[in-house]
């Protein structure tokens, strides 16, 4: 955890990235951030990071390894132009904006600036995150293994070859932890129909899928069986599955159009 890092933006996924860094050990004096003066400020205070407000407060002997750009892909355009002067062998652009592609990238760096893009996402703050990363040709099996040693210390890596796919990658990954947040409103909101009063039927909701998550992730089992174990012939789990898996609509259908819908929506992004 000795990377030279120089964050973009720590909002919500920087700082959940920044989080499950830190509880990993990363040297605070290693990493510079830039943010807005507020926020720089804050940083500065809680954990000793270095916060600047603009490019042109990193000393020009900080010479990062990594330049990780977390701000949202609508203010890139703005942003990554000032980012033009630190394009070194040495150091690899990691973006995890959402649709940024790396032709959009190249074409503001140029094309020796050393691009991967990542898509990343929030349990990284617990180092339960899982990261997708797909690399220019001129990122070095040496830059590889250092942006898999970065992400890998606060969840999974897996890599794709294909760029295409890092907007399917963004729409179950990326965006996924929110399905499952929400997943547990909608069951709770359906207890309290049920009859539970709300603070209790929130309580057995979030239990149950922190539940369901800490032991898929202890058991050799797949989810299909875990699903199984749960569902006695004729009781009460069949019924519940039998709306949860109708063909028409059920589940798998409505997660495909939302799947879809954040795709498309990643598509979109790029422009
Ligand atoms: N949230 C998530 O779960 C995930 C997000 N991502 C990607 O991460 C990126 C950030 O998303 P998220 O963290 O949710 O967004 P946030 O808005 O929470 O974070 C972006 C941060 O960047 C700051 N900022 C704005 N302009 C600049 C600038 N010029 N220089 C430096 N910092 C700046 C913002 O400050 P201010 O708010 O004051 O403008 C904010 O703190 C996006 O590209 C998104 O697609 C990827 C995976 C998952
Ligand atoms: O909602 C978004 O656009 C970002 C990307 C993935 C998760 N959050």
């Amino acid at each position: 955890m000795n990377t030279r890092l120089l964050l973009v933006g720590c909002g919500k996924m920087g700082s959940a990235m920044l989080e499950g860094w830190l509880a990993q050990g990363l040297k605070a004096d290693n990493v510079y951030i830039v943010e807005q003066a507020e926020a720089a400020e804050k940083l500065e205070a809680s954990y000793g990071i270095h916060g600047v407000t603009d490019v042109a407060g990193i000393p020009q002997d900080f010479i990062p390894q990594v330049i990780l750009f977390a701000v949202k892909p609508q203010v890139l355009p703005d942003v990554i132009d000032a980012y033009k002067p630190l394009v070194r062998a040495e150091t690899v652009f990691l973006s995890v904006a959402a649709g940024k592609t790396i032709e959009f990238f190249a074409s503001h760096l140029g094309k020796l600036a050393r691009i991967v893009r990542a898509m990343p996402n929030t349990p990284a703050a617990v180092s339960r995150g899982m990261t997708v990363m797909c690399p220019t040709e001129n990122v070095s099996i040496a830059q590889r293994d250092m942006c898999e040693t970065l992400l890998a210390t606060v969840g999974l890596v897996s890599w794709v070859e294909d760029e295409s796919l890092m907007d399917a990658v963004t729409a179950l990954s990326g965006s996924g932890p929110a399905y499952i947040f929400h997943l547990v409103e909608a069951m709770a909101q359906a207890g309290e129909t049920a009859g539970l009063p709300a603070d209790q039927a929130m309580l057995l909701a979030r239990q149950t899928v922190i539940g369901a998550g800490f032991l898929l992730d202890a058991s050799e089992e797949t989810a299909a069986t875990l699903r199984q174990n749960v569902t006695s012939p004729g009781g009460t789990t069949a019924a519940a599955l039998n709306v949860l898996m109708d063909q028409e609509n059920g589940l798998p259908e409505l997660m495909t159009r939302a799947i879809e819908a954040a795709r498309k929506r990643s598509v979109e992004l790029a422009s």
